[in-house]
């Protein structure tokens, strides 16, 4: 019998160093995770923690108390939580029933433990075994397993996907988006995106210095030009001066996807009840881009056919990569790659740009930085000087640290856990209450305060991010099942935020910004920040 701790170990290490890219492969894969499964299932233990018994029970964790009938839910239509995002009830919560709290009996959603005290986060990812399990939005969930299970199949993607399905998948696609190798391939040609982005912030600079009301817009066009480019090797051509309808239409569904999914799984909606407005809207956006990717992966797949160049192994896109799986992986990973990185990429971009407005000692360090690596305004960016810009990222870190993009990581319990004194049951989903962390003072000293300097390995004094438990800041989450996309979303911020500064001085003369939570955490107001032009 293999014991618990050297089974974790070798999935573990196969997951993080398989290089697998071919038909063959993928069955090896489908081999080992029935072998794991069946060892794993042999351990599949109800045992209880030896503190089990001396514990306070489940039932008695503080929050609070449903009423008959309606349970918790009314209290978001006339009760405490009215007029809330979840960030602010995050922190109610915890200010109102301390650091382990439950909120139950939301009709129709499971209960939901918050997590503020950081070993309990801590215990928490420890103990999230070899597949951890996140709940998936229901809707896309539908949409891919249901409604499109014609394209999807047994592939609903890695956001949907769980157990050994989601192992199986994960792996596979690890080694080709996750490796620091794939992330420097893409510095020229994320450069060359990001110059068509600062091309048109030129446009509207020279129309008028402070930012228009729907700048995100811009924001949003040069994150989907990315991202399809690094998921189907192709420019699409929303960074143009006048891009095609399908192209308009394209932006139009990515962006309003967003808004639906919100509303249909987040806000109280009864689409699963039946056909709602909101739904149909939704199939439209998610057909729309599904459709077109469809299309775009089609033509990609012609052309490698027509032009079987060979490419050594060190040339190969990410797109190569997942054509070379099967079609399917393309497309899910297209799909997966554009619901998971658009947004979220957006929303980190805009609060960097405007926590740098807002404070310009960072802002003139930042840019003392890059001067020193971009003696030019347009030197091309290359990855030594992504490997120097130490300030750079710490800009980025410390926007994540004030405005992370989730209200905290979530993890559905593998197995019966204790935290804070209280039994926690399998199954059972438990939440960390990271913004209401990052915003504490006990964990970053002067934590409203915006200093990318928490985050320089040069720092030592009580600022320096060492003094915090790493549990209580996971922008990108934690373990195997963490963002896949973290480098190559690190990749596109830095290289257009370094563009941006090195080029332009960022100031702010409107009202603080609000933040605020529908899908994810983020700026609120229009990012109406001003540009001066930087003359050398
Ligand atoms: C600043 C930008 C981003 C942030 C802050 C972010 C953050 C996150 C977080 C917190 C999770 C959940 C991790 C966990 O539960 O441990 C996640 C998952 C995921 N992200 Fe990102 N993400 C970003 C960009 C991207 C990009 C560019 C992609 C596209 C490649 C992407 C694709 C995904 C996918 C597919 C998952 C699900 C992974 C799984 O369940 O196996 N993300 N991301």
């Amino acid at each position: 019998m293999i014991p618990r701790t050297m089974l974790n170990f070798q999935i573990r290490r196969s997951i993080a160093t398989s290089h697998l890219n071919s038909r063959s492969s993928v069955e090896a894969i489908e081999t080992k995770a029935t072998y794991y499964q069946e060892q794993i299932d042999k351990y599949q233990d109800d045992e209880k923690p030896s503190n089990w018994n001396e514990s306070k029970p489940y039932n008695s964790i503080p929050g609070p108390k449903p009423w008959p009938i309606v349970g918790n839910i009314w209290r978001f239509f006339y009760g405490e939580f009215k007029g809330k995002n979840m960030a602010e009830i995050s922190k109610h919560l915890r200010n109102t029933y301390g650091d382990i709290v439950v909120l139950n009996k939301l009709i129709g959603i499971p209960d939901k433990v918050f997590l503020y005290n950081a070993e309990d986060i801590e215990k928490m990812h420890r103990n999230e075994g070899l597949w951890p399990q996140r709940d998936a939005l229901h809707s896309i969930l539908y949409y891919r397993t249901v409604l499109r299970k014609d394209i999807f199949q047994d592939k609903p993607g890695l956001t949907a996907m769980q157990g050994q399905d989601w192992f199986k998948f994960r792996t596979v696609v690890n080694p080709i988006l996750m490796q620091p190798r794939t992330t420097i391939k893409y510095v020229g040609q994320m450069d060359t995106i990001a110059d068509d982005f600062l091309r048109q912030i030129h446009r509207l600079y020279e129309i008028n210095p402070e930012m228009p009301e729907d700048f995100e817009l811009l924001i949003n066009k040069w994150t989907l030009e990315s991202i399809t480019f690094l998921a189907i090797d192709k420019r699409i051509g929303c960074l143009e001066d006048h891009p095609t309808e399908e192209i308009q239409t394209f932006l139009a569904s990515t962006v309003g996807v967003f808004k639906q999914m919100y509303k249909l799984d987040v806000l109280p909606s009864l689409w699963k009840v039946y056909s709602t407005k909101d739904w149909k809207l939704f199939v439209k956006h998610m057909d729309f881009i599904t459709n077109t990717l469809l299309k775009y992966v089609d033509e990609a797949f012609q052309s490698v056919k027509d032009n079987p160049e060979i490419k050594d192994k060190f040339n190969k896109s990410i797109f190569d990569k997942f054509l070379e799986l099967d079609r399917k992986v393309a497309i899910t990973m297209a799909i997966d790659m554009m619901t998971g990185g658009i947004d979220t990429t957006s929303k980190t971009f805009a609060a960097t740009l405007y926590f740098l407005s807002t404070n310009q000692g960072p802002q003139t360090k930042l840019r003392e930085e890059l001067k020193m690596l971009m003696p030019n305004k347009n030197t091309p960016i290359t990855a030594e000087i992504l490997e120097k810009a130490k300030y750079l990222k710490a800009a980025i870190k410390e926007s994540t640290r004030l405005a992370p993009i989730a209200v905290g990581n979530m993890r559905k319990t593998q197995k019966a856990l204790v935290l804070s004194g209280y039994q926690i049951p399998k199954g059972v989903d438990l939440l960390s209450g990271a913004i209401a962390l990052h915003h504490d003072d006990k964990q970053f000293k002067d934590s409203k305060k915006y200093m990318p300097e928490r985050f320089l390995r040069t720092t030592t004094c009580e600022y320096s991010v060492k003094n915090t438990n790493p549990f209580v800041f996971l922008p990108f989450g934690f373990g195997s099942r963490s963002c896949v996309g973290k480098r190559l979303a690190n990749l596109e911020l830095e290289i257009a935020l370094a563009k941006i500064v090195r080029n332009y001085y960022l100031d702010w003369k409107r009202p603080e910004m609000k933040f605020n939570t529908t899908l994810i955490y983020g700026t609120a107001d229009p990012l109406r920040y001003h540009l001066r032009a930087v003359e050398d």
